[in-house]
């Protein structure tokens, strides 16, 4: 029977999704737990994590009848996150939660209307901070990933709504690190990787944006999950996806880093003061340059619209 609990948020889609469908087949003990908004998207996602067979609702919690599970809640709604305590407390203990929900709408600052700025703090940085406070509060969770970006290390034009909540949550997970000792919380930043989300924000992303990170080339889904399963029974806690990715984490020096929880932490290192003192000012000369000539550009092409 089932003596342990995984959670996964963002688990009806993308890789919340996936992550789910690995530990559901490889974990046999374990209860799996797939938190979204919408109950439509949960359902089909319980569908495909068990084909077809048993699923149920968490508030209908019986290992005896299955270990699949799904509830819909916004977890950047702070008053009902704060409600799943009796339902988390009664589960067998908590391995692992993964925090994957998320996502990007990418388009130039003056494009967004306020509220869209508003779901980018909701769902990249108070999905997850509510839910740890929770868990760690309450001392209910063993481990703890979070899903930051590669852009936490690099904020760029495009990426306005959502860069700086993945920066504060790489912030959040340092501060914690240093308050929750005893329990092990995994950072990740991923570059990026083909997912429903993906596909949807490269339909505002501007050209700029897909120009800048360019050398990003999207993995598959599959061999996103993989490496990151990989990295963590590893032993990494600061795990990126990608060559790139590797190389900005190299130049995000500071205070705040954890130099020896990263994959070849030593070379990065080497390469990160190489880095900050030649390759990073010649390389920001050059991005204010195209950054300016598309600005420019931009610029007369809405002009030409309104004439
Ligand atoms: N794809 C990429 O290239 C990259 C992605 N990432 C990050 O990795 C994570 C997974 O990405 P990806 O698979 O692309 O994500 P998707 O956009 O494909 O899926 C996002 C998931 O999060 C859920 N979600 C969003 N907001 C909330 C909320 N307020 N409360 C509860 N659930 C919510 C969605 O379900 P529902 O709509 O039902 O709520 C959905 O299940 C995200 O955090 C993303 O920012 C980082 C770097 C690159
Ligand atoms: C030494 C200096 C070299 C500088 C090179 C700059 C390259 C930047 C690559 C950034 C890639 C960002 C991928 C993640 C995007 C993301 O999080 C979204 N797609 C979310 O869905």
């Amino acid at each position: 029977m089932a003596d342990q609990t995984i959670i996964v948020t963002g688990g009806s889609q993308g890789l919340g999704l996936e992550l789910a469908k690995y530990h559901h087949n490889n974990d046999e003990n374990a209860v799996i737990i797939i938190l979204s908004r919408s109950e439509a998207k949960l359902i089909n996602a319980c569908k495909k994590i068990c084909n077809n067979t048993e699923f149920s609702k968490l508030e209908e919690f019986d290992t005896n009848k299955t270990r699949l599970y799904y509830h819909p809640i916004d977890l950047s709604n702070a008053g009902k996150v704060e409600n799943l305590l009796p339902l988390l407390a009664k589960l067998p203990t908590i391995q692992k939660t993964y925090l994957t929900a998320g996502g990007a709408s990418v388009k130039l600052f003056r494009d967004y209307s306020i509220s869209e700025l508003q779901q980018g703090i909701n769902m990249n940085y108070s999905s997850s901070l509510f839910l740890s406070h929770v868990l760690l509060k309450n001392e209910l969770c063993k481990h703890l990933i979070y899903f930051s970006s590669e852009v936490s290390f690099f904020p760029f034009i495009g990426y306005s709504s959502y860069t700086p909540s993945k920066t504060s949550l790489k912030s959040l997970v340092n501060i914690l690190r240093q308050e929750f000792p005893d329990c092990r919380l995994t950072n990740v930043f991923p570059g990026n990787f083909a997912s429903e989300g993906y596909a949807e924000e490269n339909l505002t992303k501007p050209k700029i944006t897909k120009d800048i990170e360019g050398s990003s080339k999207p993995i598959s889904v599959e061999a996103c999950r993989e490496i990151i399963i990989n990295d963590i029974n590893k032993g990494y806690d600061d795990i990126t996806t990608d060559f790139i990715g590797w190389v900005l984490m190299a130049c995000d020096m500071g205070l705040n880093k954890n130099w020896n929880y990263s994959k070849f932490w030593f070379l990065q290192l080497i390469l990160g003061v190489f880095a900050n003192l030649i390759i990073i000012p010649i390389y920001m000369v050059i991005l204010k340059y195209d950054i300016n000539k598309y600005l420019r550009k931009a610029q007369v092409s809405d002009k030409t619209k309104k004439q």
